[in-house]
C-alpha cells in the first residue's frame, strides 16, 4: 500500500534571473514497510525534493503536480494541517540535523517544548519515553539531561534521531545524515534505521544520499536523480546490478573500490558538470554529459520506459535497444 506518492511535481526557487527548475515532474511512490532511496549527484534536487514535502518556504514555489499522504495532498496543507502531522505522521531529519538542536536547551527540554507543541500534557511521561528510546539506541539515558554540545558528533546524530521519531511519525525522511559520520557511526546510524522500522516505531522511510553504495545496504528501492528529473527508479539490487541508463552507470561505475590502487587504474569520473537549472537544455538533461548521446536527445525529452519488474528509467537508447 502506497503511504506516499507523488505525481509530476514541480518545485522551483524563484530568483531575481528566473526559476531554478530544482524539481521538474517527479513522480515516485513510497509503500509501507520500504525503505525508498534518493540517490544523485550534489545539486540534483534531492533536498529540494524532500523539503519540499513539509519545510516550504520562499522562494522555494510549487508549481505544479501533487504528493498524496495518507490521502491529503501536501502541497494543499494550511500551516496549522502542516505543523499538526510534522513529527506526528511525518518526519524529516534535515541536511545538517546534528547542528540543528537549540544549544541552550538540555535535550529532554527540547523533546518536552515539541511534544507540548503537539498536544502533550504530561511531561513526566515524555521524559519516559525520550529515556527509554535511548536506552534503545544504545545511548545513556543521562542524555536526556545534557545539552547538545556536550554530545559526540555521532552521539548527537543518534540524540537527533530519536527527537525525529518519538512521536512514531508513518514516514520518516532522512537527509543525507551519514554524509558526516565516520564509517562505524554511519553503519551504527543504518542499523538504527532498519530497527525503528522492525519496531514498528515508523512505517516507511525515505533515506536520501548522494553515496550509492550505502543505499546498496539500506534501500529496497532507488529513485536516481538528475538534474530535477528521475533518470531511473527500480528495486535497488536490480538498478545497481543493470543500470538502464547512462547516468545511473557512470555514478555506479564512479564508486571508489577497495584492493584499487588509482595510481594505477584511473577512477571513471563523470564527464563535464550538471548542467543548469535556471535554463535547462530541451530535450534529455543527462545529454551534454551522456557518452551515448544521439540527435534526437538534444530537444527531444526522453520518457519513462519499463525496462523490468517495477523498473523504469527515461533514456531514447531504450527505444533504440527495443527497435534493435
Ligand atoms: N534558495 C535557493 N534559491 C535558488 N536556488 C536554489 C536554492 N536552494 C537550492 N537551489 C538550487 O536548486 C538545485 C537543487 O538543490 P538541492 O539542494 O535540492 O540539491 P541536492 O541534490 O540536495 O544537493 P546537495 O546534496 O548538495 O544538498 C540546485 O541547482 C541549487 O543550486
Amino acid at each position: 500500500m502506497s503511504l506516499l506518492s507523488v505525481k509530476n511535481l514541480k518545485i522551483y526557487y524563484k530568483t531575481p534571473v528566473g526559476f531554478v527548475k530544482a524539481v521538474d515532474g517527479v513522480s515516485f511512490d513510497v509503500k509501507e514497510g520500504e525503505v525508498f532511496g534518493i540517490a544523485g549527484e550534489s545539486g540534483c534536487g534531492k533536498s529540494t525534493l524532500v523539503n519540499s514535502l513539509i519545510l516550504r518556504k520562499p522562494p522555494m514555489t510549487h508549481m505544479g503536480g501533487e504528493a498524496i499522504f495518507k490521502g491529503k495532498d501536501l502541497m494543499k496543507l494550511d500551516k496549522e494541517e502542516e505543523r499538526k502531522i510534522k513529527y506526528t505522521e511525518l518526519s524529516i531529519i534535515p541536511q545538517y540535523a546534528m547542528n540543528a538542536l537549540n544549544p541552550t536547551k538540555k535535550i529532554k527540554d527540547i523533546v518536552w517544548d515539541l511534544a507540548r507543541e503537539h498536544g502533550a500534557e504530561d511531561r513526566k511521561e515524555v521524559e519516559k519515553l525520550l529515556r527509554e528510546r535511548l536506552r534503545m539506541v544504545k545511548l545513556s539515558e543521562k542524555v536526556a539531561d545534557m545539552y547538545p554540545i556536550e554530545l559526540s558528533g555521532g552521539m548527537r546524530q543518534r540524540t537527533t534521531m530519536v527527537v525525529s521519531t518519538l512521536m512514531n511519525p508513518d514516514l520518516l525522511i532522512a537527509d543525507e545524515i551519514t554524509s558526516a559520520l565516520d564509517v562505524t557511526t554511519q553503519r551504527v546510524v543504518l542499523e538504527l534505521l532498519h530497527y525503528f522500522m522492525r519496531e514498528g516505531i515508523v512505517k516507511a522511510i525515505i533515506f536520501v544520499t548522494h553515496d550509492l553504495s550505502l543505499l546498496d545496504k539500506i534501500a529496497d528501492r532507488v529513485m536516481i536523480l538528475y538534474a530535477g528529473k528521475v533518470a531511473e527508479i527500480g528495486p535497488t539490487e536490480e538498478v545497481i546490478n543493470s543500470p538502464a541508463h547512462p547516468y545511473t552507470s557512470l555514478l555506479i561505475e564512479s564508486l571508489p573500490r577497495i584492493g584499487v590502487h588509482y595510481n594505477q587504474t584511473k577512477l571513471k569520473g563523470i564527464p563535464g558538470y550538471p548542467i543548469s537549472l535556471l535554463n535547462p537544455p530541451a530535450g534529455c538533461r543527462f545529454y551534454p554529459r551522456c557518452p551515448y548521446s544521439m540527435d534526437v536527445c538534444q530537444n527531444t525529452e526522453p520518457k519513462m520506459v519499463s525496462v523490468g519488474d517495477n523498473h523504469l528509467a527515461a533514456c531514447h537508447l531504450l527505444g533504440v535497444r527495443r527497435n534493435e
